[in-house]
Parts: structure tokens; sequence; C-alpha cells
């Protein structure tokens, strides 16, 4: 059968095909492929990645419109089943806007783009997200984004921290975010929201390939299962 993985493309979408390539060199299985428009996901996923991008232009402030298109209501409603969700980038700003993950990811503290490779700490490597890297393993990641700001009051930076529920901090400062944050997961583990992006670093023609055990995490949960 192969591992079920489906990724929502946008309007602005412009990561949605890497993030098809990188699920598919994981798990062996061609992603499906998903519209902003759909009412409905596809049945039996294993896996749902929203992708980075520009989404509906970043107008209005980033994901928030793509937050309230019709695929995310199935979402939201898969992700309380248990569905594995992955939002990357734009994908973890649409993730904050629909209520899935806590915070807000604002302009970057410099107000510039940030295009470059960043060094990350797997800060847990418990979850179904990150179960083949090692606790505190250093990897390098790109990021690519205005809005990467990551904010939460403090009782709710507390309770990510005491929860686990950061699992990936920048290792230099990177653009303004709390305590560093570049990744958070939801209560339940399931949902993953992060700036870097995992599915530019799993080709050896990319500067790197650290991204691809997070891929891999998820695959071999579903086949350890
Ligand atoms: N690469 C991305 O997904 C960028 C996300 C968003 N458009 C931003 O710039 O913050």
């Amino acid at each position: 059968m192969g591992f079920r993985s489906a990724v929502v493309t946008f309007p602005g979408s412009n990561c949605d095909r890497d993030m098809a390539v990188a699920l598919e060199i994981a798990s062996g299985t061609p992603a499906l492929r998903v519209w902003h428009g759909d009412a409905e996901l596809p049945e039996r996923l294993d896996f749902i990645a929203i992708p980075g991008g520009f989404s509906y232009g970043d107008y209005l402030r980033s994901g928030a419109m793509a937050a309230r298109s019709p695929i995310m209501r199935a979402i939201v409603e898969a992700a309380g089943r248990g569905v594995p969700v992955l939002g990357v980038c734009n994908g973890f700003q649409v993730l904050t806007e629909s209520g899935l993950l806590p915070g807000a990811l604002m302009r970057n503290a410099s107000q510039n783009f940030i295009c470059r490779t960043v060094s990350l700490k797997v800060e847990n490597s418990q979850t179904l997200f990150t179960s083949q890297y090692d606790q505190g393993e250093e990897i390098q990641v790109p990021v690519a984004h205005h809005d990467g700001n990551f904010f939460a009051d403090t009782e709710t930076l507390d309770r990510l921290e005491g929860e686990g529920r950061v699992a990936f901090r920048y290792l230099d400062a990177v653009n303004g975010s709390q305590r560093d944050i570049a990744g958070i997961i939801n209560g339940a583990g399931n949902v993953l929201g992060m700036m870097p992006h995992p599915e530019r670093a799993v080709e050896p023609a990319h500067a790197g390939t650290d991204g691809r055990k997070l891929f891999a995490s998820a695959v071999a949960r579903l086949v350890d299962a």
C-alpha cells in the first residue's frame, strides 16, 4: 500500500513540488497532491504537508488567507484525528493562523527577507518527526522568509518548553524569534510547524541532506506501527 502522503498547493505555494519529492525519496511512494479549494482530503492519509511559499501573495498576514481555505477545514479535522501534519515556513504560518499551533510568526527583526542556511539544534528527538535524529543533534537547513519571527506570550513559551514541544532551535540569531524557537509541535505531538526548509536539504545537489531524517522519521513510525 505504501506511505500515503498529501501535499497541499495554495495559489502562491512554491515549495510544494520540493516537498512532494522529499516525501517520495523518504517513502518510495509518490505524494498525492491536493488543491486549496478541495473540501476533502484523500482517504487514509499517513501524512499531510503544508509547504512553503507565498500563499495568496502573503496579503493580510502570511498564511492568514490560506488558513481559511476549504482544504484547511479538512486538515484541522484530520489533525484532530491524529494524522501527522507538517507545516514548513509558509506552512508553519498557516498552522498558527488556523489555530493548530500557538503563537504567531511576525516580520523578521531585521525587517529583511532572510535566505541562507542556518544551524539548528534538535531539541526533542522523541517526536514522530524527529525520531531519526539524536537528541541535541546539530543540523544545517536553509531558511527563506520575511515573517519568521516566532512570538508567543511568556506563559505559552514556558508551556512549550516544559512539555518538550520545542522541536528545533536556532543555534545563532536568525530572525528575532523568542527563545530562538525554529519549530514547535502541538500538545498531541502530531502537528509540527517549522520555519527552516527540511525539503531543501534532502539531495546531494542541495547544500546538505540533514532534512532527510525528518521525513524518514515519519515513514519509520508507520513501518514500525
Ligand atoms: N519560503 C516561505 O515559505 C516564505 C513564507 C512567507 N512568504 C515569508 O516570507 O515569511
